[in-house]
């Protein structure tokens, strides 16, 4: 550990939060995870593991665990939070009492806040009052690969160019990449969409419709990305590279998805309430298709794979219905409004 360098908390010990905190305390950084269990804050603390979320991997012992919020981020020179979006908001207002002035807040959440389908880019400026730095960290990057060292390369954005590159080089290391960019709401709207267009994906596959279909989906599932981005003023490079294609091409193909797994248990006949039980991590879709339709209806946008995730996801219809509906669609050019319209 290098006591010169910017010290750093995380609040989350799931397993994004885990793998996180552990390749920044790798990295050098003085880093402090939050957790709110305090029997898996202890096995962090004492065991360097965290047996629910990354069995088996082992942390590094200079990674320091605490279930004291307030005393973790007062020591913070950077706070980032890992929470899901569900705990997003409460974890942002429980933060901003402690936050040293200086202390710049970035968060590796995807999704939005639920109900009122609020950026968390949105949520974060509003709980912590102007001034303060802000940025996502976004892009494929599974957590159980990131903890076993494997390649991995994301991305950071943020309005704030200094703010992004000090986030970046907390985890950029000898096998991880952190790119930087300056489109937070693109970024996050990457982040979140992928998750839904993983389950369509994972149905897909489930009902086992071949390689064809998932290639479709994932192309129409990022033209919907493209189109909804560029609604809302996102630039579409962003959607283009590790935020948009790169995670969705990830969670879409790769079976450590949560997502997909959901997906892929639907597509099996099993039911919602089951998979997620049997998956027993968050699985920020089941949100996420209700916010992202809320935006689509909101800015006029018609996106009918990501509608019809939301009805299955809600019982309304079972994974054949929409199998059908999709497929019963109107011939119509692939880019009717232009490039991305
Ligand atoms: N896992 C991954 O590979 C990646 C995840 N992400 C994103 O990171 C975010 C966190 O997901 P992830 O770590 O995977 O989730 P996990 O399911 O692995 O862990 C969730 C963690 O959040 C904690 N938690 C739940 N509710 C609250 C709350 N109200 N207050 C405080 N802590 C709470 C849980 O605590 P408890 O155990 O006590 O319930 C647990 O520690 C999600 O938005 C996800 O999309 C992004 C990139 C990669
Ligand atoms: O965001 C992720 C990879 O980038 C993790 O995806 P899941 O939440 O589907 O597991």
């Amino acid at each position: 550990m290098d006591p010169a360098k910017p010290s750093v908390a995380v609040l989350g010990s799931g397993s994004w939060g885990t793998a996180l905190a552990s390749l920044i305390a790798r990295n050098g950084h003085p880093t402090t995870i939050w957790g709110r269990d305090a029997a898996q804050v202890e096995a962090i603390a004492n065991t360097h593991e965290n047996p629910r979320y990354l069995p088996g991997i082992v942390l590094p012992e200079s990674l320091r665990a605490s279930t004291d919020i307030a005393a973790t981020v007062a020591g913070a020179d950077l706070v980032l939070v890992v929470t899901p979006s569900h705990a997003f908001t409460e974890t942002l207002h429980a933060l901003a009492p402690h936050r040293r002035p200086a202390a710049g807040v970035a968060w590796a959440t995807k999704g939005f806040e639920p109900g009122s389908g609020r950026f968390l880019h949105e949520v974060a400026a509003e709980a912590l009052g102007p001034g303060v730095p802000l940025a996502v960290v976004t892009g494929p990057s599974f957590a159980k690969e990131v903890a076993q060292g494997l390649p991995t390369a994301v991305t950071v954005h943020s309005d704030d160019e200094a703010f992004a590159r000090e986030v970046a080089e907390s985890l950029h290391g000898p096998t991880f990449r952190a790119y930087t960019g300056n489109d937070m709401l693109g970024a996050e709207l990457g982040g979140a969409m992928k998750n839904v267009l993983a389950v369509a994906t994972g149905v897909a596959d489930g009902m086992s419709l071949g390689l064809n279909a998932r290639a479709g989906l994932i192309t129409r599932g990022l033209n919907e990305m493209l189109r909804l981005n560029a609604a809302l003023g996102g630039r579409a490079e962003t959607l283009m590279g590790l935020a948009g294609l790169g995670d969705l091409v990830l969670t879409c193909t790769g079976d450590l998805s949560r997502n997909r797994r959901l997906g892929l248990a639907l597509g099996r006949g099993q039911s919602i309430r089951d998979a997620v039980a049997a998956i027993g991590q968050v699985v920020e879709s089941v949100q996420t298709a209700d916010e992202v339709m809320r935006l689509a209806e909101r800015h006029g946008i018609e996106l009918p794979i990501s509608d019809l995730v939301r009805r299955v996801l809600h019982g309304d219809i079972t994974p054949v219905e929409g199998l059908g509906m999709l497929l019963a669609r109107e011939q119509k050019p692939e880019y009717p409004e232009g490039l991305f319209g």
